[in-house]
């Protein structure tokens, strides 16, 4: 298991009631962060863009977990998630909605770090976390300067982690068939074989149009390794 972003998850006997957002600011940010107030519009959007920073340093767990030290960031997985979406044809489908969606589903990670399934934290406790997340960042960042976007972006979060919109389950299932072409390309790349437990996440994928594109996808990596045989 490696430390980097594993910072944010409590070891198991500590009382979820003490994770909260404001504690995991990055220490470099906490001065400006404490001059909010008296500072000009502008210097909520520069301070918002720095906890938007801590998605692209950070990178994802589930490959570090795997040895894949040279592997895509939390913000590398979500701009791909959100090109795709403008690849959608499912008639009916709001795209730009999806886009907004995908782009940010994983913004609260940028707090509490990227949890994989396998890690010991319940689930409503992920789930609080990530939402008093989002509602620290809408509400002392983004609302002061556009009340509207605040409420988009909390809108958009819900509608993902509800998947209470056709949009947000077309963004679930291009969360995990991104996560599979990324791990196909881990695995040619590296040579790695021991990433089959990510293959589970085919069968959570519902809509058509990305089960046939995940249909595609395992049919290459059939070929693929029984070439390797
Ligand atoms: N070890 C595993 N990690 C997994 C698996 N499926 C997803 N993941 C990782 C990928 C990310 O690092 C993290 C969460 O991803 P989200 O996009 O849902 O935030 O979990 C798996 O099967 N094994
Ligand atoms: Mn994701």
């Amino acid at each position: 298991m490696t430390t980097s972003n594993k910072t944010n998850i409590a070891t198991p006997n500590e009382p979820s009631n003490i994770w909260k957002p404001e504690d995991h600011i990055p220490p470099e940010l906490k001065e400006s962060f404490g001059l909010l107030s008296k500072s000009t519009p502008a210097n909520y959007v520069i301070n918002f863009l720095h906890i938007i920073e801590q998605l692209k340093i950070q990178k994802r767990t589930g490959w570090l977990d795997h040895n894949i030290n040279d592997c895509e960031s939390i913000a590398d997985h979500m701009y791909r998630m959100g090109v795709t979406c403008m690849l959608l044809k499912t008639p009916g489908i709001n795209r730009d909605a999806c886009v907004r969606i995908a782009l940010v589903h994983d913004m609260a990670e940028s707090l509490v770090g990227d949890i994989t399934p396998h890690d010991s934290i319940k689930k409503a406790e992920k789930h609080r976390r990530e939402f008093d997340t989002i509602k620290y960042i809408t509400e002392k960042l983004v609302e002061p300067y556009n009340k509207e976007a605040a409420k988009q972006i909390e809108e958009d979060w819900l509608a993902y982690e509800n998947i209470s919109s056709p949009e947000a389950r077309f963004v679930k299932d291009i969360d995990k068939f991104e996560l599979l072409v990324q791990c196909f390309a881990y695995e040619k790349r590296y040579g790695k074989t021991d990433l089959q437990q990510f293959w589970g996440a085919v069968k959570s994928i519902k809509t058509d149009e990305v089960k046939s594109w995940a249909q595609d996808l395992l049919k290459q990596r059939e070929e693929f390794f029984s070439k390797q045989k």
